[in-house]
């Protein structure tokens, strides 16, 4: 088993190229299932979980191929298989992106149920009665959610109590097939929807909406083959600017996008950074953070986008851990996504519990000490207070960052940060 080994004390200095989405790539990636003829995916990031994506794709028959590093192509004219095996899905929850897809494609889905995780319970009810609400047959037969479906699904308007974005990315593919009109209300509106959208506008869908809270989707009886670009990963930009903040540091992110990120970037102005957006010769987005100071302590209380991301709350835990003042940190989202804060605690960080917000009080510094990642995002607030912390850092089970963060160690290597990745096993 993989670990990071962090020596504190350096500020991040210089360029760091963000890959792409891993939250926009997983249901783009899926999506292929939709199409007889073959889709070519650019800014596709290898990491963990899409090589897990491209293995599942492929048990059901797609054929996938890596045209260069960051280019794939699928295939999926031949599905041979319906079924998502526990095997795969109980190291990818996004494996229940399937589940919509197979059943619009082929009237038949077997995918097992993902369970809870580190974060929450993470049940996917609403997966299911949106899609039954199609027309589809669902029963859950041993731990499989069992989907069939007679001919096409049906268009229909569904109301979806909690604000869901796999749930509203599952349906959306769905209907994009179905026969008649389906409307989404209470869709979530994360710019990774935006993008599965466009994607299979390419591939010849019809959908209104994308981006507010009611999605529309009129479904076509087939979709086409295109080429798309994968968005930018805004959570691993934040992430990297969160890092540059917290080492005093300055960091520019190159082909990145700063919509989407306005929460984000709100937090870190009132924490004191100076931040700059521009566009290359070509386009593209950068964002340059300087700091030049400690942080100032910066509240924040995650929701649905455009509110403040549940993906950046550990982030800004360690942030906070090492602010000036004191901040509460408030999580709507998930009620166990707080994993991070016993091992920042060993550390030496100051927070306490009421409910679902953390107090933090901000400490001069951090000690190193050997700590556990729990989960994605958890493990990206280790490593950070690992650059900082005055002593050496061991951050374990290090696969947890591996599904999201496409060679993190070697882009902070590139700014200068002391970490390796060692063997314990
Ligand atoms: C692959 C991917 O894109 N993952 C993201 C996605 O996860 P994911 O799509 O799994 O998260 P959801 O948006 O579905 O979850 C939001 C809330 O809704 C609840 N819920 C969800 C579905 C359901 O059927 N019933 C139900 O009650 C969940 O338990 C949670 O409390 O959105 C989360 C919230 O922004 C992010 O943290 C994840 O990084
Ligand atoms: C929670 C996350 O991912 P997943 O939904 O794949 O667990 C994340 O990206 O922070």
């Amino acid at each position: 088993m993989d670990a990071f080994k962090v020596i504190g004390g350096k500020p991040l200095h210089g360029e760091v190229t963000i890959s792409g989405a891993k939250n926009a790539a997983l249901p783009i990636l899926m999506s292929a299932l939709l199409s007889k003829t073959p889709i070519v995916f650019n800014n596709v990031p290898k990491l963990n979980d899409i090589l897990t994506t491209v293995k599942l794709l492929g048990q059901l028959g797609a054929k996938t191929q890596w045209l260069s590093e960051d280019k794939l192509s699928i295939d999926a004219s031949n599905i041979t298989q319906c079924c998502a095996p526990y095997d795969l899905v109980k190291t990818m929850r996004a494996s229940i992106l399937v589940l919509g897809p197979l059943l619009a494609r082929m009237g038949h889905a077997e995918v097992s149920l993902p369970g809870g995780c580190a974060i929450g319970a993470r049940p996917v009810n609403l997966h299911i009665q949106g899609l039954k609400a199609m027309a589809a047959d669902i029963d859950v037969e041993n731990g499989y959610i069992v989907a069939r479906n007679k001919g096409r699904l049906k268009g229909a308007n569904i109301f979806m109590d909690v604000v869901s974005v796999t749930g509203t990315e599952n349906l959306m593919m769905a209907a994009a097939l179905a026969d008649g009109i389906t409307v989404i209300e209470n869709a979530a509106r994360e710019p990774e929807i935006v993008d599965l959208a466009n994607c299979l506008i390419s591939m010849g869908a019809k959908i209104s909406g994308e981006g507010t809270n009611t999605l529309t989707i009129e479904g076509v009886s087939e979709l086409r083959g295109s080429e798309y670009s994968v968005m930018p990963d805004r959570i691993e930009t934040g992430t990297f600017l969160v890092a540059a903040a917290v080492t005093q540091g300055k960091v520019k992110c190159l082909n990145t996008d700063a919509s989407g990120l306005e929460a984000v970037l709100s937090k870190l102005t009132e924490a004191g950074a100076d931040i700059t957006v521009g566009v290359n010769s070509s386009g593209v987005e950068w964002i340059e953070l300087s700091m030049t100071h400690k942080p100032k302590a910066v509240s924040v209380k995650t929701a649905p986008h455009p509110a403040f991301p549940t993906d950046m709350q550990a982030q800004f835990m360690t942030l906070n851990v090492l602010a000036e003042g004191t901040a509460t940190v408030i999580e709507t989202i998930f009620e166990n996504r707080f994993m991070h804060v016993p091992e920042l605690q060993r550390m030496g960080a100051d927070i306490v519990f009421e409910g679902n917000t953390a107090i933090v009080k901000g400490v001069s510094s951090l000690n190193g000490a050997q700590v556990m990642a729990t989960d994605l995002r958890a493990s990206a607030s280790l490593v950070i207070a690992g650059l900082v912390a005055k002593t050496p850092t061991q951050v374990d089970r290090i696969y947890h960052i591996d599904r999201g963060y496409l060679k993190i160690e070697d882009k902070l290597q590139a700014l200068g940060a002391d970490i390796t990745r060692i063997n314990i096993s």
